[in-house]
C-alpha cells in the first residue's frame, strides 16, 4: 500500500505504520513505543512539506556572490549543500540537531551506571532531530545486534588481506563487498517506485551501522594479532559489544570511552570530506554500502581523519627525539622543526572552525577524570599551550586552535590500543551515523543528483577579459 505524502499529513499512526511496512500488522492500542522507522515513517511526509514550504519561500533567494577564490579555494564558505543531522559554528563548534556536546552527554540515555551517551541515542536524535527514551534505545542496541553479522565471503576478504594493507583500505574494501546483500540495490532492480527509495535505504543504512563492529573487529585481531573474535551479545549496547571484539570489553572505562568517541565524532555537517563524499556518491543512488565505502577512503586521508593517527605518530617521534618530560623549550623547537620541514602540525587547524573543536575539550574532559597523571596527556596538555602560539607566529594557519584528532589517540593508547593505524577504523565506525542518517533522509526527500557546475581557468579568464 502506498500513501502519497500530503494524505499522509492526516493519515492514523497505524495507517501509516501500514504505508511503512507493507504487510506487517499494527494496533491503535499498542503500548510498545515506537521504533526508529515507525517514528521516520511519521516525520517523513511532514519534512516533505516542511522543504517544500521552505522552498517556495525561499527558494529563489542569494547567500550572496560566489568569488573565484573560492573555486580555487577548495570551496571554502560556499554554501553549497542540505545537512540535516548536524550543523558547525566557526566560534562555537558542533551541533546535533541543535544540541551542543554537553547538552548531549546530559540528554541522551545512558547505559546502566554509565555517564557517557550511548551512541544509540544519537543516531536516533541525528534521524528523528528527537531525543529518544532508554526503551527505544535498548531496542536500537537489540536490532543492530541482531543485524551484526557479517558475510562469510566479506570475513574472507578481510583474512586474505595481507597485514602490511592499511586497516582503513581493508575497512573500505569489506563495506564495499556488503553491497552484495543490499535491500536497496534488490529493491532498485526490481522496479521500487522513487518515493519508497527511503525503506531500503533505512534498513542497508541499520545493517552497515549494525556489521561495522564485525569488520573493525576482524581488521583489528587480523592485523594486530590479538586471537580469535568473539560473538555480538544482543544484550549488550554498540559500543560495549565494540569494545569486547576488539578485546577491551572488561575495562569499563575504555567501554565508556568508545561511547563518547562514537557520539562526538559521528557527524560534523555536510561539507567534510567523508559527509560531502557519502553524499555525493548516494546521489547516484550508489547504496549505503558503496556510498560510506567512498566515504572512508576520504577519512583515510592525512587532512581528514587519519589525522587522529599521524598525530600518535608525530608525539612518538617527539618523544624519541627529546625525551618523555622535555622543556617547553625543547618541544617549542621540535613544533617548528615541523613547520620548517613543510608539514603540517597533526591535529591542529579546521577548514571551518576557528576557535578549539568542543570535541577535543569533551576528550580532555574524560582524561582529566580517567587518566589526570597520564604521561602522553600532560604532554598533549603540554603541546596545547605551545602550538597556538606558533601556527599564529608562522602566520598561515587561519585557525591555530586544535581539532578532535588532537586527543583521541592519546585516550585510545592510555587503555592498551597503541595501535595507531587502526584509529581511524573506530573514526569510520562513528562516522557511519552522521552519514547514513542524511543518507535516508537524501532518499525520503528525493535529493537529486550530485552535479555542479566546474570551469577551466581559461574559461575564467576568458569570462572576465572585458571586465577587468
Ligand atoms: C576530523 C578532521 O578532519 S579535523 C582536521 C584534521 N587534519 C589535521 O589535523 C591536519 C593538520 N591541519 C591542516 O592541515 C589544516 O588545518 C586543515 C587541512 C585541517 C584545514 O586546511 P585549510 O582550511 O586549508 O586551512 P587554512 O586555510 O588555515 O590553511 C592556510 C595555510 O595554513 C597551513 N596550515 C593549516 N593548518 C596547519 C597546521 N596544523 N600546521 C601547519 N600548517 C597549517 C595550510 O597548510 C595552508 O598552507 P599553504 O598556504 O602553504 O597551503
Ligand atoms: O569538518 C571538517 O571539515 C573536518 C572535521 O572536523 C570532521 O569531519 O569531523
Amino acid at each position: 500500500m502506498s500513501v502519497p505524502a500530503r494524505s499522509l499529513l492526516k493519515t492514523s499512526r497505524p495507517t501509516l505504520l501500514r504505508a511503512a511496512y507493507p504487510g506487517a500488522r499494527f494496533s491503535s492500542t499498542s503500548a510498545k513505543p515506537a521504533t526508529l522507522k515507525e517514528r521516520l515513517a511519521e516525520l517523513i511526509p511532514k519534512e516533505i512539506e516542511n522543504v517544500k514550504a521552505t522552498r517556495a519561500q525561499h527558494g529563489k533567494k542569494s547567500f550572496g556572490p560566489v568569488v573565484v577564490d573560492q573555486l580555487y579555494g577548495g570551496m571554502r564558505g560556499l554554501p553549497a549543500l542540505i545537512w540535516d543531522g548536524s550543523v558547525l559554528d566557526a566560534e562555537e563548534g558542533i551541533r546535533f540537531r541543535g544540541k551542543t556536546i554537553p547538552e548531549c552527554q546530559e540528554l541522551l540515555p545512558k547505559a546502566p551506571g554509565g555517564s557517557e551517551p550511548l551512541p544509540e541515542g544519537l543516531f536516533w536524535l541525528l534521524v528523528t532531530g528527537e531525543i529518544p527514551t532508554q526503551e527505544q534505545v535498548q531496542e536500537l542496541s537489540r536490532d543492530w545486534a541482531a543485524r551484526s553479522a557479517i558475510p562469510e565471503f566479506v570475513e574472507e576478504i578481510l583474512d586474505r588481506c595481507p597485514p602490511t594493507l592499511h586497516p582503513m583500505s581493508q575497512f573500505s574494501l569489506a563495506v564495499t563487498a556488503l553491497n552484495h546483500n543490499s535491500a536497496f540495490a534488490k529493491a532498485y532492480q526490481s522496479g521500487i517506485s522513487k518515493k519508497d527509495y527511503w525503506g531500503p535505504t533505512f534498513e542497508d543504512s541499520m545493517d552497515l551501522i549494525a556489521k561495522l563492529p564485525n569488520i573493525a573487529g576482524r581488521i583489528y585481531r587480523n592485523v594486530f594479532g590479538q586471537g580469535k573474535l568473539p560473538a555480538i551479545d544482543a544484550n549488550k549496547d554498540y559500543s560495549h559489544n565494540l569494545a569486547t571484539l576488539l578485546g577491551f570489553g572488561d575495562n569499563q572505562a575504555f567501554v565508556e570511552l568508545l561511547r563518547l568517541y562514537i557520539t562526538i565524532h559521528s557527524d560534523h555537517e555536510g561539507g567534510n570530506v567523508s559527509a560531502h563524499t557519502g553524499k555525493l556518491v548516494g546521489s547516484a543512488l550508489s547504496d549505503p554500502f558503496l556510498a560510506y565505502s567512498a566515504a572512508l577512503n576520504g577519512l583515510a586521508g592525512p587532512l581528514h581523519g587519519l589525522a587522529n593517527q599521524e598525530v600518535l605518530i608525530w608525539l612518538r617521534k617527539m618523544q624519541a627525539k627529546i625525551g618523555e618530560d622535555a622543556s617547553d623549550e625543547a618541544v617549542k623547537e621540535y613544533i617548528w622543526s615541523t613547520l620548517k620541514a613543510g608539514q603540517v602540525v597533526p591535529g591542529y587547524g579546521h577548514a571551518v572552525l576557528r576557535k578549539t573543536d568542543p570535541r577535543y575539550t569533551a576528550q580532555r574532559e574524560f582524561a582529566l577524570k580517567h587518566l589526570p597523571d597520564d604521561k602522553m596527556f600532560k604532554l598533549v596538555g603540554q603541546i596545547y599551550n605551545l602550538v597556538p602560539d606558533i601556527l599564529l607566529e608562522a602566520g598561515k594557519a587561519k585557525n591555530p586552535w586544535p581539532n578532535v584528532d588532537a586527543h583521541s589517540g592519546v585516550l585510545l593508547t592510555h587503555y592498551g590500543m597503541d595501535q595507531m593505524q587502526f584509529y581511524t577504523v573506530l573514526f569510520g565506525v562513528s562516522r557511519a551515523f552522521g552519514v547514513a542518517a542524511q543518507l535516508i533522509w537524501d532518499r525520503a526527500l528525493g535529493a537529486p543528483l550530485e552535479r555542479p557546475k566546474s570551469y577551466s581557468t581559461a574559461a575564467i579568464q576568458k569570462m572576465f577579459a572585458d571586465k577587468a
